[in-house]
């Protein structure tokens, strides 16, 4: 299916892969314009379901299957499940483009893309999402951390079926008050909650890595958001950060998450960049 983007010469052309609850709100900011960005194409699961948002943009992109994003943009926006991130990130950076990954516990498992991206030019983008203070943590690991140790709650429905809940027969549906379900690391957390802890990832990779970042996980029935509390110990600055996000309508993703990817974009082209 061909859309009718208006690619103007020397914008950046931007594609999304997956246009879920984050992608569709990325694709509604680029359509109603962000300076020197285009949107060129999406991929998607099922073209049917998603006909109707697509046909009513200002400018319909163009529907590419998900391997084929990286061709034709200069930036791919992966929002899919964790599992397509190769799939979307691969024939991007390979070519020498840029990537923004929201799925960022899935590049733990790719983490050959990153050498594979220096290789060839390309760029892995991990926005902060659904979290705060990557700045911070950044610039404190120009230093030494000493320990960055987080605490993650949510309610009840943003955590059915992760798979360290099924494994491990644990029945959160009658919680009366909250339950701690993991203790561990950011690396570990990953592989338990898939599309819970892309924040922890995000915040492992910003400081002192996936196996020394500290996560608890808890089944909240008591909140209606999805609340994270960190606390970081380094040489520069001690610093307690917290976010009590929004769900949306997919209960496991936080609002703030798309608009962070917004964000980002918006500082590709940017003359004022406010932030690290
Ligand atoms: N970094 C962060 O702070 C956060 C990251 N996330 C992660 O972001 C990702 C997207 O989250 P949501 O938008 O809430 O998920 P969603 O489930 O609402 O949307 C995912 C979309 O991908 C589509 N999709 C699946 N397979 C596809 C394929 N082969 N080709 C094209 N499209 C395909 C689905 O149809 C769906 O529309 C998830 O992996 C989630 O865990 C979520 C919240 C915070
Ligand atoms: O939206 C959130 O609060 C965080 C989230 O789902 C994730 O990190 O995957």
């Amino acid at each position: 299916m061909t859309g009718t983007t208006s690619a103007k010469p020397g914008e950046l052309q931007v594609a999304i892969a997956g246009l879920g609850s984050i992608g569709t709100k990325i694709a509604t900011a680029l359509d109603q314009g962000i300076d020197g960005l285009t949107l060129s194409a999406v991929a998607v699961r099922d073209p049917a379901k998603h006909q109707d948002f697509i046909g009513g943009l200002r400018h319909p992109p163009k529907i590419l299957p998900i391997d084929q994003l990286g061709e034709v943009a200069d930036l791919v926006v992966e929002c899919a499940p964790s599992h397509q991130l190769r799939a979307i990130v691969e024939p991007a950076v390979k070519r020498g483009k840029a990537a923004v990954v929201v799925s960022v516990g899935g590049l733990l498992d790719n983490f050959d893309l990153v050498d594979l991206a220096r290789a060839n030019g390309g760029r892995i983008l991990v926005p902060t999402g659904a979290l705060i203070g990557l700045d911070a943590v950044n610039a404190a690991s120009i230093g030494t951390i000493h320990s960055v140790r987080m605490v993650t709650r949510k309610p009840v429905d943003g955590l059915k079926g992760a798979p360290f809940i099924v494994q491990n027969n644990i029945d959160i549906d009658n919680l009366r008050e909250p339950l701690k379900l993991f203790e561990g690391s950011a690396r570990e957390a990953a592989k338990g909650f898939p599309a819970n802890v892309n924040v922890a990832v995000a915040l492992s990779l910003a400081g002192i890595g996936p196996d020394r970042t500290q996560i608890q996980v808890w089944a909240d029935p008591t909140v209606t958001r999805n609340v994270h509390r960190i606390e970081v110990e380094a040489d520069s600055a001690r610093f307690s950060m917290g976010i009590e996000n929004i769900p949306s309508e997919n209960p496991k993703t936080g609002l703030i998450t798309a608009l962070s990817v917004i964000a980002l974009l918006k500082k590709q082209r940017a003359t004022l960049c406010v932030g690290t």
